[in-house]
């Protein structure tokens, strides 16, 4: 009888760990991801979320074990110029230039990319139409978090990196966010975010990384 290989995860996680400043931050991960899957990352502040982003930005590497990418090392020369070209990443330096308008902000990053004529329905898609042609440097917090998460529609790469993406938004701000995403996967892209606030993803793996320094007990849990 012939029996057909799983086809290979798009992204895997091979017994990572991976060392910030001689300390051990994350300790043998585990976990695997195809086309169209989402992993969400949570824990406590500092338990290793962005660094586990930034370790899949290819920011930092792992002290041990791998991470491939269509079973490649994403480390490894050649294989590393074409997976970042595949990232989208979202963290909470926005790089928003004050100067600029919105929409130069967006198309900036698209002619840096090659690319041309998305970012209008990006911005208005993330409800910011009105306000292409004020400058940044008018926009609020949750509209400058929108405003990144027009350039991840823009760019449209397959890989979304989100570090915390729904701080700053409203509840339509946060319907938006989860939409998007709910659309990426549709067309087989893929979305790794770690937050603490709930998101709606449906079907998506959740991996809580341990705390990493507990904290002591206090009178509050003596008297529980
Ligand atoms: N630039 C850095 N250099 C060295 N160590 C760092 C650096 N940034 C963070 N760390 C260490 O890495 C640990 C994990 O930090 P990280 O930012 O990944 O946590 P997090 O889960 O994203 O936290 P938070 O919920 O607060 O955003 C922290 O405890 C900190 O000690």
């Amino acid at each position: 009888m012939f029996i057909r290989k799983p086809p290979l995860p798009r992204m895997l996680l091979n017994n990572v760990s991976c060392m910030r400043n001689a300390q051990l931050i994350l300790r043998n991960i585990n976990a695997s991801v195809h086309d169209g899957g989402a992993l969400v990352l949570t824990g406590a502040n500092g338990a290793g979320k962005s660094t586990f982003l930034r370790m899949l930005a290819c920011f930092s590497r792992p002290s041990a074990g791998e991470i491939l990418w269509n079973g490649h090392d994403i480390t490894k020369s050649g294989v590393f110029e074409q997976y970042k070209l595949q990232l989208n990443w979202l963290s909470l330096k926005d790089a928003v230039k004050e100067k600029f308008t919105v929409l130069d902000n967006v198309q900036w990053f698209e002619v840096l990319e090659g690319k041309s004529g998305k970012s209008k329905a990006a911005l208005e898609l993330m409800g910011l139409g009105r306000l292409i042609n004020e400058k940044a440097r008018m926009l609020s917090m949750g509209q400058r978090k929108r405003l990144q998460l027009a350039r991840v529609v823009a760019l449209d790469r397959p890989i979304w990196l989100l570090d915390e993406p729904s701080v700053a938004l409203d509840t339509e701000g946060v319907k938006l966010l989860e939409h998007i995403i709910a659309e990426h996967r549709k067309k087989g892209g893929i979305v790794f975010v770690a937050t603490h606030l709930p998101i709606q993803i449906d079907d998506a793996m959740i991996l809580r990384l341990p705390e990493r320094f507990p904290r002591r007990k206090t009178m509050v849990d003596l008297l529980d």
